[in-house]
This record gives structure tokens, sequence and C-alpha cells, in this order.
């Protein structure tokens, strides 16, 4: 583990399997803290290929599933099938094999288009804070479905969800939560694996306002060392 002065934790992993592994019992801990002090854990989900390693651990090393309440970070506004539908990939890996009651699993209606999923699920939100946020780092430096140069919804204030008409990764259209209400969790895990995201570490360790490294000031950064930008710095 290697703290760093801009308030973020960064966990640094040999390969990608000890990450998923390590990740899931850190969303685990998450779980049972938040279970135990307040009986219900409120866990964002990030979509993308990297957390689903993780996810398929997750039915080992979780429990008391009637607690959880699952909420997406983004999706992809496509049909419910589509395999590129960040809610079907969740569905696979890890939530059609635990018993979350149906009613506490918070997909976004993205199928109905950006502007009408994105105001649907301002309303599935809770008004409190979530206890869990997991994000992804896309390779441009994008997190959840907030990327370079758009409105990222910081200001507290700012609404809950965000309606993306051109994102610069397909599919153009997505429904993203805004910074402020990713920021309004008890914990933030980011979650980055492969080289191909070691450009946009780099530029978030150089201090570079991505939307990564804007909504991640004070976060807990998961990487496997093929994503980690340069020589892993001495332990504290
Ligand atoms: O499009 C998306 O990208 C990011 C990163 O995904 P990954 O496949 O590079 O891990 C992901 O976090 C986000 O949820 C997703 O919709």
């Amino acid at each position: 583990m290697h703290a760093f002065p801009q308030g973020n934790t960064w966990h640094i992993h040999p390969d990608p399997a000890t990450l998923a592994q390590r990740l899931t019992v850190a969303i685990a801990r998450s779980a049972r803290e938040a279970i135990a002090t307040r009986g219900g854990f409120h866990l964002v989900v990030a979509g993308g290929g990297t957390p689903q390693a993780a996810y398929a651990l997750l039915p080992q090393w979780g429990g008391d599933w009637q607690c959880w309440h699952i909420y997406h970070g983004d999706e992809r506004c496509l049909p419910p099938e589509d395999a590129e539908r960040n809610s079907l990939m969740l569905e696979k890996t890890w939530l059609s094999k635990v018993p979350i009651p149906a009613r506490q699993i918070h997909h976004i209606p993205a199928e109905r288009g950006a502007e009408a999923a994105a105001r649907d699920y301002a309303t599935a939100l809770p008004a409190h804070a979530f206890d869990l946020v997991l994000l992804g780092v896309g390779e441009d430096g994008h997190t959840a479905s907030l990327f370079p140069g758009h409105d990222w919804g910081m200001e507290k204030g700012s609404p809950a969800t965000i309606a993306i008409l051109d994102a610069a990764k397909a599919p153009p259209q997505r429904v993203s939560l805004s910074g402020w209400r990713l920021r309004y969790t008890r914990e933030m895990f980011f979650l980055a694996a492969g080289s191909g995201k070691r450009p946009a570490l780099a530029a978030w360790l150089r201090g570079e306002a991505l939307p990564a490294a804007t909504v991640g000031t004070t976060a807990d950064i998961w990487l496997d060392a093929a994503a980690w930008p340069g020589t892993p710095p001495a332990p504290v």
C-alpha cells in the first residue's frame, strides 16, 4: 500500500488475479462494516471489463445479501440484452448468483434514451451517502461516463445524474452519476489494470485534471503492476 500527498492510497498488486482477489476482500470488508453499523450496504458499481474478475469472486466473499443495495455509476444507452450493457455484465458475473432482493438492484433504464433515463434514475438514488463507490479509469482518464472536455457536475447542487449524448467512447449516448453524487460516499475505490491505463494514471499522478483524478481526490486506487506508471514507490 502506498500513500501520496494528494490524499489517495494506491494499492499495487503483481497481477490481475491478485488485484481482483484483494479488491473483493476489501469490498466484502466494507459491506460487513456498513451492515454491522447501519444495517445496509449501498454500493455503486463500475462497468466495463476491469471489474469483472472481482465481481465473479464476490459470491464467495460476500454475505448478508439481503442487506445489499446496488446502483450503477454509469450505463450505456443500448438494449438491455446488448452484450455491452453494464447491467448485463453485472447480472452474468455476479448478481444472478446471489440472493440480493430484486427491488434493491437499481439498473439504469438506459434503453429509454439518455435524457429520460437520467431523469428516472435520479429518483432511484438514496438521499443519504453511498457506502462505497467503485469506479474504473478509461484510457483517456474518464470515469463512470464522465469524459474529458465535458461538464462533470462537480459542484454540490448539480443534478445527481447526467445524460451524455456525445461520449468519446461507444456508444455515444450514456447516463452517468455526476461527480458530486459519486463523491457523496463513505468510501471510493478506483480500479485499473493493464498497460493501456498507464498514461492516464501517469497524468493523474502529475496532477492533471482528468475526470478520474478530479472525482477521486480521497480514494483508494487498486492497480495491477502493468497499470502502474513507473517504478513502484517504497511502501509507507
Ligand atoms: O465505458 C466505460 O468505461 C470505464 C472503464 O472501463 P474498462 O473496460 O476500461 O475497465 C468503466 O469504468 C465505465 O463503467 C464504462 O461504462
